[in-house]
């Protein structure tokens, strides 16, 4: 078969057959691998007895299957993905004539990168590779790439894309200008897809330059709602993770997002793109695991929010115990602490003394830099090495155990829980309950307190690896949970959030204190673009927001539908559930998802619950479509999803229902109004109920 690349149906057919052959190959060497494989564990079985005896053929036998054994992992990887892109090897193309040539080169692009065989010119690039940036950056005309050697300049003589599905071309064009609306309206226009999708195809130009951005050490981006911030971190992600395969691992990515539902739902764009196993978890979880030696349990954020809806006049200590005065009258204490807490005395071990005034002196001077509850572990650690070299010899496990403990000893006690109730006691603020470990529990409002004081008063042990971490949501977490990042992880940082979409009464706009926290290292930008809603949908939820400078795609729908239901609660409620069954849209050639959005827990799980009797009666697959989300829940589904609004942030729904009591003009409840609306994608309806 000889390639013609100028034609994209021709291409299509050649590289596909290329694929197939590739994948026979490759599946070939595997099942040779598998053999040898299978022939080394026998030959180990059969022959171990007689293995000399220092075990170095036992040694590099394993050594020798370990390697067979990786070697045909990657290549099952590589297959996998070569699986994958024969259903949609391509999807852009450019054409672009290098400085000094005449003739243009061309450059296919796709969701990896694809040879005839090992080290051969690819066929097609990655998306991710130098050239493929002309695709997203570049109009036709006088372009240039950053490529390992430097800059290289050219022009840009035809850009095309494609839609091809199940290996068939089901659309080729040449676009003149950078990815054409006309792709990008078919693919936010486009409904049936239950989870966050990857927009490799369309990327634009400005979101380019974030996802690859590798200059700045901290990123931080302030995108509207619908801007596309949680797809590009997680195409950021892939991005850094190809261009720096020998430094950055995927165990060295965290994602810190808010919660499983949220994880859950984003899941899949980075095994799409080729990149498995990144770590995701909750702020809120990373602190219960580092505190769970000091209680026994932990308020979540989500309680919080209940209870400032539930009991909007009950007095909440949350803000003042985040805030700058708390924490340096918490500094002002560990500095009193470092006397109060101590009680040095002579240390004496079988023959050898340590005196209190050499303890002291190592205590405050040698060891001063040393946290205040890891600082006599280094005396201990001292006196230890002083005695082994006198006497000769080393102490064992024991010995040290002994010695240990009576250093310890000197602190009048270790334990966080007690310090840090007493701290709040020299504040005037009511201290923690007098109760053993399994029955601690901490409000939300003093889990970061406590988990500062712990990274303040102990040694932390080198953090797990993590060299880019990515937090989502930037808006939810506090001044002080941002000092206790710092101090975690000291690595690169992608920082998205939406200040508009703050889940508390007053608008937090964290870039006022970032650039503090992190200093010059911070580079900021904003994205005002709205993606995600019809341009009626954006507009209304902009007006409840008092939003006025964001830029919407121009893409149109229904207006949104504002109901009152006006009664007693049960009733409207009711009413206002019994329009939904006749205005939900879910179904064969309809919408795939669907939300009914409320304002507490209770709220939600009553109305899933009326709403679930109704849904019966008609005859819908509650089995399959109806998912009642709660704050424990693991996983998105498709059908219809009902929910809070805080957990419903970051997702997104082809239609959704807002249903909130028209009595609560609160603050936070108004944020939950705009957060709803901001989850439609097609159509909205914002229902209130009433007297
Ligand atoms: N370049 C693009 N091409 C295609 N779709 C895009 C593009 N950018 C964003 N989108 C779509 O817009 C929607 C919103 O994206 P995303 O959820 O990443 O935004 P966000 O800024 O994190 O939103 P929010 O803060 O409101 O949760 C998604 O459906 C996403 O696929």
């Amino acid at each position: 078969m000889t390639i013609d690349n100028k034609d994209g149906a021709a291409f299509l057919a050649y590289v596909t057959d290329k694929l197939e052959t590739r994948i026979a190959h490759i599946s070939q060497s595997i099942l040779e691998g598998q053999k040898d494989i299978e022939g080394m564990h026998e030959y180990y079985w059969e022959n171990y007895t007689e293995m000399d005896q220092y075990g170095y053929e036992n040694f590099d036998n394993q050594q020798a299957l370990l390697h067979q054994i990786n070697a045909n992992e990657q290549q099952i990887h590589l297959r996998k993905r070569f699986r994958k892109m024969l259903d949609s090897p391509f999807f852009g193309r450019v054409d672009f004539v290098f400085e000094g040539d005449e003739e243009p080169e061309i450059f296919y692009i796709g969701i990896g990168n694809f040879a005839e065989e090992a080290g051969h010119t690819p066929l097609i690039y990655d998306w991710r590779a130098p050239v493929s940036g002309l695709f997203y950056d570049y109009d036709k005309g006088p372009a240039s790439y950053q490529a390992p050697l430097g800059t290289i300049c050219g022009e840009i003589a035809s850009k095309w894309q494609y839609k091809i599905r199940n290996g068939r071309m089901l659309y080729q064009f040449e676009s003149d200008v950078k990815i054409d609306d006309e792709i990008l309206m078919a693919e936010l226009g486009s409904g049936g897809s239950t989870a966050l999708k990857n927009i490799v195809r369309t990327i634009q130009k400005e979101q380019n330059a974030i996802i690859r951005n590798t200059r700045d050490k901290i990123m931080v981006i302030q995108g509207a709602a619908g801007s596309g911030k949680t797809s590009i971190a997680l195409h950021r992600i892939a991005y850094l993770l190809y261009h720096d395969r020998k430094n950055l691992k995927s165990s060295n990515i965290l994602i810190l997002s808010p919660n499983s539902i949220f994880s859950d739902y984003i899941s899949h764009i980075l095994p799409e793109l080729g990149e498995e196993n990144i770590k995701e978890m909750s702020f809120d979880l990373f602190a219960y695991r580092q505190l769970k030696d000091t209680v026994s349990d932990c308020e979540d954020r989500y309680d919080q929010i209940e209870r400032s809806l539930n009991f909007p006049d009950m007095p909440s200590l949350y803000k003042e115990k985040q805030s700058r005065e708390f924490l340096n009258q918490m500094e002002g204490y560990l500095t009193s602490l470092e006397d109060e807490l101590m009680d040095f005395r002579d240390v004496e071990y079988k023959n050898f003394t340590k005196k209190e005034e050499e303890i002291i002196d190592l205590f405050y001077f040698k060891f001063q830099d040393i946290p205040l509850l890891s600082r006599m572990e280094a005396v201990a650690e001292n006196f230890i090495d002083e005695v082994e070299t006198l006497r000769d010899n080393d102490m064992d496990e024991e010995e040290r155990a002994i010695v240990m403990e009576k250093f310890m000893n000197m602190y009048e006690t270790q334990d966080l829980y007690v310090i840090y109730s007493r701290f709040l006691e020299s504040c005037g603020y009511p201290g923690l309950p007098h109760v053993q470990l399994q029955e601690r529990k901490l409000r939300y409002e003093d889990v970061y307190p406590v988990l500062y004081m712990k990274y303040r008063l102990l040694r932390q042990t080198s953090h797990n690896g993590i060299k880019h971490l990515v937090v989502d949501e930037m808006q939810d977490y506090s001044r002080l949970q941002y000092l206790i990042l710092k101090m975690m992880f000291p690595c690169r940082m992608t920082i998205l959030g939406d200040k508009a979409q703050t889940m508390e009464a007053e608008a937090q706009d964290v870039l006022g204190f970032l650039p503090k926290i992190f200093g010059k290292e911070i580079r900021r930008i904003v994205m005002n673009k709205s993606y995600r809603n019809t341009v009626e949908i954006a507009s209304y939820a902009n007006q409840l927001a008092g939003i006025t400078d964001m830029d919407l795609f121009d893409r149109h729908g229904q207006p949104v539908e504002e109901l009152f239901f006006k009664g007693k609660k049960q009733q409207a409620i009711e009413a206002a559930l019994d329009e939904l069954v006749n205005k939900l849209q879910l179904g064969a050639e309809q919408f795939e998802t669907a939300a009914l959005i409320l304002r507490t827990e209770s709220e939600a799980k009553e109305a899933a619950r009326i709403l679930k009797e109704k849904l019966e009666n008609t005859g819908f697959d509650m089995e399959n479509r109806f998912s009642y989300l709660h704050r424990d829940s693991t996983s998105f589904c498709k059908g219809l999803t009902v929910t809070t609004f805080y957990l419903a942030k970051g997702l997104e729904f082809d239609q959704v229902f807002s249903l909130f009591p028209a009595a609560d003009q609160s603050p936070i409840a108004k944020q939950g109004r705009y957060i709803a609306a901001t989850r439609a994608l097609h159509k909205l309806h914002m229902y209130e109920y009433g007297k």
